[in-house]
């Protein structure tokens, strides 16, 4: 079953400890694209179950309007996970983030425990062991038999894992980054970059974003209010992408020419594949408009 999401904005992807009731409310009302309802490493082992219990219910009583709600379930082999998992499979939550994956097995064994939930119910995978970037293809291929649409980069469990130091330009974790991007796109998959744990330093989370930006992520996870609306800023089209879009699609409108492959529009030569690009970021940015 290839439940792959629909293609959809997801420039901002907010992190909140469920165990936090104020942040619950408090997201509700933050222009983020998606809330990630953590139950996992933002929650402290005596506060699990609790945690458990509030996300269930902030997904029962809703309010988040047009903004994905995922829920990040601990592990499968944890002490919780079983319990996670069951408890969401019967829940309104529109995405399950699993953690730690490794290898296609792990998928399978989500996918398994997910197999009772509405089939509109997604599952997303985080990026952060060292098996799961040596296994980036293969992991990716999951999509074409599963309901995982979406992954997330998390670069602070991959530098503890690679005993790496996560530094500002994320110099080791560049080639994973990239690699994770390739295999995304090659099966279909959406995929968000890590977070920026400087949450006080804007121009710090500015340029990380960009970064990512540049790589190809098609949004960024992050841990802080303050985060989300540089995050949009950076990841939706600008005005000149906007006008270029807009130049290319009528250039290739006209009668003459139809039919052709390349064109020049404004100086450059612009090929058909351009064209669909314009055409895919004009149809993100009326659904960023539309989510108002
Ligand atoms: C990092 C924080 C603990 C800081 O919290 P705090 O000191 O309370 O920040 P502020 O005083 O600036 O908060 C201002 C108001 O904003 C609310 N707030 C804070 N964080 C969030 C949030 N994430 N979502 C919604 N609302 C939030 C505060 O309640 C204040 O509200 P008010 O004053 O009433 O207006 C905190 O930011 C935090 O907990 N962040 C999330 C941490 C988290 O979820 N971590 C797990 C995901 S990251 C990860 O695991 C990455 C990956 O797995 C990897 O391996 O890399
Ligand atoms: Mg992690």
């Amino acid at each position: 079953m290839s439940a792959n999401a629909p293609i959809r904005p997801r420039r901002s992807a907010l992190y909140l400890p469920a165990s936090n009731a104020r942040a619950i409310a408090k997201a509700r009302t933050l222009p983020c694209d998606v809330v990630v309802l953590d139950l996992e490493d933002a929650v402290a082992p005596e506060a699990k179950a609790d945690a458990r219990e509030a996300a269930l219910a902030a997904l029962d009583e809703g309010g988040f309007g047009a903004r994905e709600v995922a829920v990040r379930v601990n592990g499968i082999d944890t002490e919780w996970g079983a319990d996670d998992l069951a408890a969401l499979a019967a829940s309104k939550a529109d995405a399950v983030l699993v953690p730690k994956v490794s290898t296609p097995l792990d998928i399978g064994r989500y996918e398994e425990a997910l197999e009772t939930a509405p089939e509109a119910m997604q599952l997303w995978a985080m990026i952060e062991t060292c098996g799961a970037v040596l296994n980036l293809e293969p992991l990716a291929a999951m999509a074409a038999t599963t309901r995982l649409s979406l992954w997330i980069m998390g670069t602070n469990d991959l530098a503890k894992e690679m005993r790496a130091r996560l530094t500002p330009e994320r110099t080791p974790f560049l080639p994973f980054m990239a690699q994770a991007v390739a295999a995304a796109r090659l099966h279909g998959l959406t995929i968000l970059d890590g977070v920026c744990n400087e949450f006080r330093d804007l121009d710090v989370f500015e340029a990380e974003a960009r970064q990512g930006l540049d790589f190809g992520f098609d949004g960024k996870s992050l841990i802080h209010p303050a985060q989300v609306e540089p995050c949009n800023t950076v990841f939706s089209p600008s005005a000149e992408e906007l006008a270029w879009a807009e130049a290319v699609i009528t250039a290739f409108d006209l009668p003459e020419n139809a039919g052709k492959g390349a064109i020049r529009v404004e100086g450059k030569m612009t090929e058909l594949l351009h064209l669909e690009q314009a055409r895919q970021l004009l149809a993100v940015t009326q659904q960023i408009a539309a989510m108002g």
